[in-house]
């Protein structure tokens, strides 16, 4: 039988000293992995005692770094007292998805746009340079046989 945390329970537990996450409906004490993890401290803290699901689905963790998620579980989220919520998902606080949305969203769109701009950039192409080097070498040959 898994432990029950409520979403305030969960919210108080939001230092470095003491760093609890949501995710997927599962309660997960990350205060010792905090300086572990190899995405950086920053983004484990700016949703410290909030729901990390989207940030986590959003980064494209492995495998690896789920199974190691889930060994860090201390628990469960109880359902939002709303009722929506009836398989025991944790649903974000409005305000602090978009903290995490806007934060996500700005690394993802400077990727994005570094890529993009690589991407869409003409190469440029050898063809003319090729064709009048193949010229100047045909006229060379041609001079070379007329005069000597
Ligand atoms: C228990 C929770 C977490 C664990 C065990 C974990 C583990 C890991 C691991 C092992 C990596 C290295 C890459 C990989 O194997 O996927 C990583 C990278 C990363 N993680 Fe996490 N992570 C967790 C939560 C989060 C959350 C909630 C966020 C967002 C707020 C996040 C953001 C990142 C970022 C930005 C990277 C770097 C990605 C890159 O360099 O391409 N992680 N994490």
């Amino acid at each position: 039988m898994e432990t029950v945390f409520t979403a305030d329970e969960v919210a108080r537990h939001n230092s470095a000293n003491d760093l609890w996450m949501i995710m997927h409906g599962g309660v997960y004490n990350l205060t010792k992995f905090l300086q572990e993890h190899p995405g950086g401290e920053e983004v484990l803290l700016n949703l410290a005692g909030m729901d990390g699901t989207t940030c986590f689905e959003e980064m494209g963790h492995t495998s690896e770094a789920v199974q190691l998620r889930e060994t860090l579980k201390i628990g469960i989220v109880a359902p939002s007292k709303e009722g929506d919520n009836k398989r025991g998902e944790s649903i974000p606080n409005k305000a602090q998805s978009t903290i995490s949305t806007e934060n996500l969203t700005t690394t993802i769109v400077d990727d994005d746009d570094n890529w993009e701009y690589q991407e869409t950039k003409p190469e440029p192409s050898n063809l003319p340079s090729i064709f009048i080097g193949s010229l100047v070498v045909i006229y060379a040959i041609i001079f070379y046989y007329w005069f000597f």
